[in-house]
Order: structure tokens, then C-alpha cells, then sequence
């Protein structure tokens, strides 16, 4: 059974105009597949739509061989715990330590109670250290998260869907507002990790040369619909081209020069 199973996914935001059509695929566990397609193709509705933080409104999406839009609160709590996400704009708390932001992916196994006082436990405090030192960041732990570099922070947001102990990750663009140095530290980490904890990666991305380098497989979606679902190296400059509808491999390979 694959770890996640999306059948027929249509979402639109207004009536007669939508942004995803009859999206289908599935992904097995393990597996580091990148999304690719022109502003406005679909990929961040496409990636909310698969934890729920948009409606599903046509379609389904299984995760974990649960029906996601067809959980109730509880049921939804229970599926997002093991998925963790990653945003361009990292989403942290500013004014926390980072070793709070760290822990706030805790939230989803505690009562909204223990959540508020911050109660967590030894084992969780030493598990946020644990994935700072993996991420290099450890010596930043007290400091307050607006503090560090966008790269930095990009790394907090990973330890802190690390700590969810997830089965997948969805990362929406997690390197759009980076520079190519920071870029590579965090795709290099993201690949990493899937290797070393096994755990599934889906990463929207804008570089296509980024894309092939790290995932093993790409979805490229146009105007809401997949255009290519294969293996990352037989994907081609001439059907890049075409999904973006003009030459960018030149312009996307310049992004990254590490
Ligand atoms: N909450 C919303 N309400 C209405 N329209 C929305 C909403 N979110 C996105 N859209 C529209 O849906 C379309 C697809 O947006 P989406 O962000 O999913 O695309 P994308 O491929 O991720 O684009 P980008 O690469 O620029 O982030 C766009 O036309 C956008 O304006």
C-alpha cells in the first residue's frame, strides 16, 4: 500500500475556476519527489489539499491508508502528527527560542492545555537538541529565532517537523527565499534525512536543475494538471520547456552553482 494516495483531486477557490484538476498519483514510503510547474500551476494547493490545510473538495487523498478528507477533528489531528511541513517563510515564532519553535511540533500529542504551559517532557527537550545538533544549529538553541539567518531559520522549521516524528514531510518551496549557499545546506539536509530516517519527502520547488539533482522522481504540474509523473532523469529540457512554456533551464541552473 503506498504511504499516500491521491485519486481525482480537484480544488477550486471560486466556482467554475480550478486550480487543481483530476489530480491523481501515489507516493511510496521513502520515496523524495520533487513538484515542479510554473507561479500559479497549483503545487502549494496541491501540497495544503494533502493535510487538509485546504479543503479537499473533489477527490481523495489517502495517507497512511486513512482517508484525509474524511476525518473528523480528532481523525485530523491524529493524520497531520505524522506530517510534518516546511514553508518558505519558515512560519516560526519570532520572539521563541529557537528550542521553543523547535518544540511547538510537539503540539499535536498534547492536550491544547500542556500545549499553552509548554509542558514537555525531558526525553522531547533532549530529542529538539538531539535534531539541532543534526541540523548544525544546536548552538543557537536559546537564542530567539528572529535572530538568525533565513538559512538558519529554514533549519529550525526542519527540526521542528523532525520532532512531529513524521512519515512525511511536505516542504512548500522551503528554499525560494534563499541564497544558493543556504539553498544547497537545506536541500543536502532534506536529502538526508529521507536517506538516513527513511522518511518521505515531497518538495515544491521553482529550480528544475534542483529538482533532478536531489529527487529521485518529479511530478510537473501545469495549470493544475500533472504533465509529467516520472524518474527526475528522464525528465528533458524540451519538456521542461514545455511545462513552463519558455526557455528556464538556463535561468533555473544559474540558481544553484554550488
Ligand atoms: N486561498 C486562495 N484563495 C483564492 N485563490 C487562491 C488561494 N490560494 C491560491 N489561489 C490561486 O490559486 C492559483 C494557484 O496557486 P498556488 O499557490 O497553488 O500555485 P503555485 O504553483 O504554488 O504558485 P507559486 O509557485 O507562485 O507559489 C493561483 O492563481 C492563486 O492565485
Amino acid at each position: 500500500m503506498p504511504l499516500l494516495e491521491v485519486n481525482g483531486l480537484t480544488k477550486s477557490y471560486q466556482p467554475g475556476n480550478p486550480i487543481l484538476k483530476d489530480v491523481s498519483f501515489s507516493v511510496e514510503a521513502g520515496e523524495f519527489v520533487a513538484v515542479i510547474g510554473p507561479s500559479g500551476a497549483g503545487k502549494s494547493t496541491m501540497l495544503r489539499c494533502l493535510n487538509r490545510m485546504v479543503d479537499i473538495a473533489e477527490g481523495q487523498v489517502f495517507f497512511d491508508g486513512k482517508d484525509v478528507g474524511a476525518q473528523n477533528k480528532k481523525g485530523l489531528r491524529d493524520v497531520r502528527k505524522h506530517i510534518g511541513m516546511v514553508f518558505q517563510h519558515y512560519n516560526l515564532v519570532p520572539r521563541l527560542t529557537v528550542i521553543e519553535n523547535v518544540l511547538h511540533g510537539r503540539f499535536g500529542y498534547k492536550s491544547t492545555l500542556q500545549g499553552v504551559l509548554g509542558r514537555f517532557t525531558e526525553a522531547e527537550k533532549q530529542k529538539a537538541f538531539e535534531l539541532l545538533e543534526k541540523l548544525g544549529i544546536a548552538e543557537h538553541a536559546y537564542k530567539r529565532c528572529d535572530q538568525l539567518s533565513g538559512g538558519q531559520q529554514q533549519r529550525v522549521g526542519i527540526c521542528r517537523a523532525l520532532i512531529q516524528d513524521p512519515k512525511i514531510i511536505l516542504c512548500d518551496e522551503p528554499i525560494a527565499s534563499l541564497d544558493p549557499n543556504s539553498s544547497k545546506v537545506i536541500m543536502d539536509h532534506l536529502k538526508t534525512i529521507s536517506i538516513e530516517f527513511g522518511i518521505t519527502c515531497i518538495v515544491n520547488l521553482h529550480q528544475v536543475d534542483v529538482a533532478k539533482d536531489y529527487a529521485n522522481r518529479v511530478i510537473g504540474l501545469k495549470k493544475g494538471e500533472v504533465v509529467f509523473d516520472g524518474p527526475s532523469l528522464l525528465l528533458s529540457e524540451s519538456f521542461t520547456d514545455e511545462i513552463y512554456g519558455m526557455k528556464t533551464a538556463v535561468e533555473t541552473r544559474e540558481l544553484i552553482t554550488v
